[in-house]
């Protein structure tokens, strides 16, 4: 049997890429590589990017119109190509970024969106360089805690690679699951399609260079928390907490989560918030509605800095709701409070890189 171009691209040729009406030779998808050697074949598809869904249907249906059209005995070697750069591999995802935190807490609604949003203003105000990506995929918050929730993130080529630019706001660069999906769709997405849209979020992005990553994560364990410990080496984890009995008992959940001997990320500090109520006419009086100091002694118990206790102040919940988060007001405590917060994190996370080796990746046991 003789075999000879044009009977090959004749095979191709019935091959169609879907959706599009055109088969994958009229795409130019077949590279100007074809061998023949005997009954030995071999060249290679063309695709957008490696992760384009069709790759390996179209591989195998151009070996199978081969066989069908050809011979069953020729020898088919394919090769795929991509236009765009891959993805780098995780370890070399980030490589201007110097530290990641990750605000966590173990109960819902106990003000780590608020707490993660004014760490990420309060350190921009110190002068460091900023990125806030919103991690919480089932709940997202941050862009109305910025004000930018019409924003409309576009790509832009950087060798290569078509990368999401962030928003600016504040001096952050801030990414959020909240600027592609709409809100009440978000809480239906199965695991898998959330810990997907995380990964590009942090991997298809152009962070640039960062001081501080601040990740703020789901509520809770979940998931999402074993994608970020996978994907990223996260330096250090700050839990944020009410002193609520009920609150109390979800964060040692979290703390117990980061420490324990397979995840290993150091834990930078506990945030009491919430931690007693002050009326806007009476700033001297403190009245503590969830309970006293409940956090602070959690921290001492488990051996970790208490990092700040913010009181519940409106202000704090309406600057949150308009955007402008309470540490940019620099004449309220409040203010005053969350910057002596962003302060304490910088020097943990300087103590812990100055006591502890890096943090590794979680690796992905297949
Ligand atoms: N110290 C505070 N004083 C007053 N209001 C606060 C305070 N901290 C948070 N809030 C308000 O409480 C609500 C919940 O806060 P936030 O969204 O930050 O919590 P969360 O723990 O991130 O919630 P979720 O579990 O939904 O992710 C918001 O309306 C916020 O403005």
């Amino acid at each position: 049997m003789e075999i000879y171009p044009k009977l090959i691209m004749d095979a191709l040729a019935t091959v169609r890429y879907p959706g599009t009406g055109k088969n994958i030779v009229e795409a130019g998808m077949v590279e100007d590589d074809l061998r023949i050697s005997g009954l030995h074949v071999s060249f290679s598809l063309i695709f957008d990017k490696p992760t384009n869904p069709f790759l390996k249907s179209l591989v195998k249906a151009s070996e199978a119109a081969i066989h069908a059209y050809v011979g069953k005995e020729v020898e088919v070697e394919i090769h795929t190509k991509t236009l765009q750069a891959p993805r780098p591999e995780v370890g070399q995802l980030l490589p201007g970024v110097k530290n990641i935190i990750a605000v966590s807490s173990g109960k819902g609604g106990v003000g780590k969106s608020t707490v993660a949003a004014n760490l990420a203003v309060g350190l921009s105000k110190l002068g460091y360089k900023v990125g806030l990506l919103d991690a919480d995929v089932f709940g997202p918050s941050m862009p109305k805690m910025f004000h930018v929730e019409d924003a409309h993130p576009y790509a832009e080529s950087v060798d290569g690679r078509d990368l999401i630019v962030p928003v600016e706001s504040y001096g952050i660069k801030m990414l959020s699951i909240g600027f592609f999906v709409d809100p009440d769709q978000a809480t239906l997405w199965r695991g898998a399609m959330a810990c997907n849209a995380l990964k590009q979020l942090i991997g298809d992005a152009n962070w640039g260079d960062l001081d501080y990553f601040i990740l703020d994560t789901p509520p809770g364990t979940s998931d999402i928390h074993l994608t970020l410990v996978q994907t990223l080496p996260i330096t250090g984890a700050v839990i944020v907490s009410t002193p609520q009995k009920v609150a109390l008992a979800d964060a040692r959940k979290g703390i117990n989560m980061y420490q324990n001997e397979k995840v290993n990320v150091p834990i930078l500090g506990l945030v009491e918030n919430m931690a007693w109520f002050t009326p806007a006419e009476l700033p001297q009086n403190k009245y503590y509605l969830f309970g006293k100091e409940g956090v602070k002694r959690l921290a001492e118990e488990m051996h970790v800095p208490l990092l700040g206790q913010i009181p519940i102040v409106q202000s704090i919940c309406e600057n949150g709701d308009n955007g402008t988060p309470e540490v940019l007001n620099d004449g309220s405590q409040t203010g005053q409070a969350f910057m002596a917060f962003a302060r304490r994190v910088v020097e943990e996370t300087g103590r812990r890189n100055a006591e502890q080796a890096p943090t590794k990746i979680v690796e992905v046991k297949k």
